[in-house]
This record gives C-alpha cells, sequence and structure tokens, in this order.
C-alpha cells in the first residue's frame, strides 16, 4: 500500500492485510452474524453500562470516520457484565456509515446491512491503559449499535450539531456533557463472539457485543454523516461515505445470544 490506510480502491479493506498481515488472521472483524446459527447462553449477564455525561471532552475528526473521546482516568463511565469478566472504561464512541442508506454497517444480520453502525469502545482496567490493553486478548469490548433509516433521533441530533466545526480530518471542538446512554436501544439483548478492531492495527483484542435491537436515524441525518470528509483542509475534498470493512470469515467461531 503505497501510503496511509483508508476506504478507497487504493487504500480500502482488501489492500489493508499488505502492511496488516493480520487482516487474514483467526479472530477478524466484522462478521456477518446469522441468528439461527447463534447458541442462546442463559449464563450471559444483561450488559451494565453507565456512563457519567461529564466525562464526554470533545468530538474529533480523525479522517477515517469521527469520534467521541471519554476521560477515562476513572471507572464513573463503564460497561460491566454481559460476556466480560471485570471493568471496562469507556474511551470513545465512533460510528460507520454507507455512501447511501442501503449500506454502512459493518456487522449485517443475515446478510441485511443497515445504514450505519455505532461503536462504543471500551478497555479492561486490569490492564494499565487503553494502548496497553488493545494488545491482548481480552483487552477490548466494543458495543456495537445498528442504525436503520427511520424517524429523526433528536439525541443523535446533538452530536450532528456539531459537524460545522469537524468538516474536515483533524478538525476538533469541545463536546462536554453528552450522555451516551442516550444512543442506545431500550432493549439491551445482544450477540457476542471474539473478534478485532475492524480498522488498522485490525488488533485480535475485542469482545464484540452487538445489540439486537436497533436506533432510528433519518435520511436527513445519514446526508449530514456523507457531508463530512475524509479529506484535510487544502487537500482534494473527499466526502466521508462507505467508512465500513466488510465482513470477515467467521473462522470456527461461535457467536452467542443473550436472549431466546
Ligand atoms: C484506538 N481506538 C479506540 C480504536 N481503534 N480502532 C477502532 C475501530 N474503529 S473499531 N471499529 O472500534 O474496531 S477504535
Ligand atoms: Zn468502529
Amino acid at each position: 500500500m503505497s501510503h496511509a490506510w483508508g476506504y478507497g480502491a487504493e487504500n480500502g479493506p482488501e489492500k489493508w492485510v499488505t502492511n496488516f498481515p493480520i487482516a487474514d488472521g483467526p479472530r477478524q472483524s466484522p462478521i456477518d452474524i446469522v441468528p439461527a446459527d447463534a447458541s442462546y447462553d442463559a449464563g450471559l449477564k444483561p450488559l451494565c453500562l453507565k456512563y457519567d455525561a461529564k466525562d464526554c471532552i470533545d468530538i474529533l475528526n480523525n479522517g477515517h470516520s469521527f469520534q467521541v473521546t471519554f476521560t477515562d482516568d476513572t471507572d464513573s463511565s463503564t460497561l460491566k457484565n454481559g460476556p466480560i469478566s471485570g471493568v471496562y472504561r469507556l474511551k470513545q464512541f465512533h460510528f460507520h456509515w454507507g455512501g447511501s442508506d442501503d449500506r454502512g454497517s459493518e456487522h449485517t444480520v443475515s446478510g441485511t446491512k443497515y445504514a450505519s453502525e455505532l461503536h462504543l469502545v471500551h478497555w479492561n482496567t486490569k490492564y494499565p491503559s487503553f494502548g496497553e490493553a488493545a494488545s491482548k486478548s481480552d483487552g477490548l469490548a466494543v458495543v456495537g449499535v445498528f442504525l436503520k433509516i427511520g424517524a429523526e433521533n433528536a439525541q443523535l441530533q446533538k452530536v450532528l450539531d456539531t459537524f460545522d466545526a469537524i468538516k474536515t480530518k483533524g478538525s476538533q471542538t469541545t463536546f462536554p456533557g453528552f450522555d451516551p446512554t442516550t444512543l442506545l436501544p431500550g432493549c439491551l439483548d445482544y450477540w457476542t463472539y471474539d473478534g478485532s478492531l475492524t480498522t488498522p492495527p485490525l488488533l485480535e483484542s475485542v469482545t464484540w457485543i452487538v445489540c439486537k435491537e436497533t436506533i432510528s436515524v433519518s435520511p436527513a441525518q445519514m446526508a449530514s454523516f456523507r457531508a463530512l470528509q475524509f479529506s484535510g483542509v487544502g487537500e482534494a475534498a473527499c466526502c466521508m461515505v462507505d467508512n465500513y470493512r466488510p465482513p470477515q470469515p467467521l473462522k470456527g467461531r461461535a457467536v452467542k445470544a443473550s436472549f431466546q
């Protein structure tokens, strides 16, 4: 790959293996979730997500997506229970989306693609930092939520209202006091499996927790996502669309369901 990774024909998901050979590893993400093949596990606990809006710091266009970053030096915004042991701290959340409403999610459900997918990224506090945790098989836990085209999402709109300030790569603005709980579906039934980061370095350190229930997003709101740019100031403008990795081979992994 001649330059940094991205989602274009020259540097996109099919090319990542050149610089990141783990792209062909045994526990890559995302995957196609087939509910009929998922086994109900009565031992799976309900998710315990407790977030403090005071931990929300800023929002950044990182050239691949936009991310909302949280202070993670205390256990005030955490994920517990579910399929994990111990306490995982919220680091950031971000989204993936398509160039049109018929695609954009990373995980799919029996082949169904959603318009977007929210990822809430957490790290295991048995390790001293996110960076340390990211290299451990039980280091990270990402909660995924599908965005389905429908009614306008008023809570999501609070995030979209910052977009004029983060249009181009590297731009950021303060974003205090946002509670990501408001982006979660009412029902927290989930599928879970052992996987990886879905962008380079594709580290195989993620316990994926994908919610069965979707949240809504309107077509107009999706158009706002697509007005963001992969490109930086002074570069040829390139709309931020199709920033998703397609499903990867399951390679014998089990997908468990927290519900019957
Ligand atoms: C360093 N962090 C927080 C992340 N690195 N890669 C991430 C991927 N975008 S994902 N989709 O969360 O695996 S998130
Ligand atoms: Zn992601």
